[in-house]
């Protein structure tokens, strides 16, 4: 579903096409666990080291990694919220540099205006991208959205009468009103109980079977990420966190939770993920122990 506020707006696709190319971050300033271990003074902690990575047009893609390993910091730099320190990062061709409208980003922690209800929070952000439409038209959009997530009735109250998961259905909401090209979304479930989690993955699931809008999802959950992506991006541990593999999860669309074990590769995936993750883990907590303080 294309929302009715493109033509406004002029938008005339959603199509995004993501290209990372050999993205490194240096954070200065920061001895690492690696340069304690051997004693050196470093001032300079490589987070990201050569990531390369293709995303197609309408795809879900999960990035998975043990944590510390950079996967907030990757986000960050599609999203222009960082520059990466060397490398580039293109949507549709055009070098990302900034924060912009063509990408929406769902944040683990909400990030809702206080003070706003529901509706004041997602109409805000309609206006802030597109100052240009009428309040009627941002009124208009605001309800879509708030239908889309199931929040009709709660649209007056403010976050503090919202529960975890309500909250993170308006975080959504507000993402995907601006019409971005494509969500980029960090933990998003991470805060929430594991019922209110599946009823959210099952929500996310649902609204991306009508937008079919390319998605960047960092989870830690590996079932999180076999239930929705197409693909899953297995990062290593950091410090120069790299990509290990791509995955293709070949599942039929749409998934039903209660039925994706009984594909026999839903389990080989799995343990393939599991594997790696107990790996790269396993290494950190064993080199930090080494660490002296
Ligand atoms: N502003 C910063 N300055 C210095 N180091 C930073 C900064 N931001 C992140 N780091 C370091 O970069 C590494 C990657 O951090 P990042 O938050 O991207 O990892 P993550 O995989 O998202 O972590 P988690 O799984 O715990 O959420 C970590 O070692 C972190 O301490």
């Amino acid at each position: 579903m294309i929302s009715s506020h493109v033509d406004p707006v002029n938008i005339s696709s959603t199509f995004a096409q993501l290209a990372l190319n050999h993205v490194f971050k240096v954070y200065s300033g920061r001895q690492s666990w690696q340069d304690k271990l051997l004693r050196r003074t470093s001032s300079d902690f490589v987070a990201l080291a050569d990531i390369n990575l293709e995303v197609e047009a309408n795809t879900f893609v999960s990035i998975i990694g043990p944590s510390g390993c950079g996967k907030s910091t990757l986000l960050n730099i599609i999203a222009g919220l960082i520059p990466p320190t060397r490398g580039s990062v293109k949507l549709n061709e055009v070098e990302i540099s900034k924060p912009g409208p063509d990408r929406g980003v769902v944040f683990q922690n909400y990030a809702l205006m206080p003070w706003m209800t529901v509706f004041e929070n997602i109409r805000f952000a309609i206006e802030t991208v597109y100052p240009q439409i009428t309040f009627v038209e941002q009124k208009n959009i605001a309800r879509e959205y708030i239908d889309l997530v199931g929040l009709h009735g709660a649209e007056r109250k403010h976050p503090h009468e919202l529960s975890g998961g309500m909250k993170q259905r308006v975080g959504i909401a507000r993402a995907l009103a601006i019409n971005p090209k494509i969500l980029l979304m960090d933990e998003p479930f991470g805060a929430l109980d594991a019922l209110t989690r599946g009823f959210l993955q099952d929500e996310v699931a649902r609204i991306w079977e009508q937008q079919r809008q390319t998605v960047i999802l960092i989870t830690h959950s590996i079932e999180e990420a076999l239930l929705l992506s197409d693909k899953i991006v297995m990062m290593t541990r950091g410090p120069a966190a790299r990509i290990a593999e791509v995955l293709d999860i070949p599942f039929p669309r749409p998934r039903r939770r209660e039925l994706l074990d009984q594909y026999p590769a839903y389990h080989e995936l799995k343990a393939e993920l599991e594997i790696h993750l107990s790996h790269e883990t396993r290494a950190v907590e064993e080199a930090r122990i080494k660490v002296k303080p």
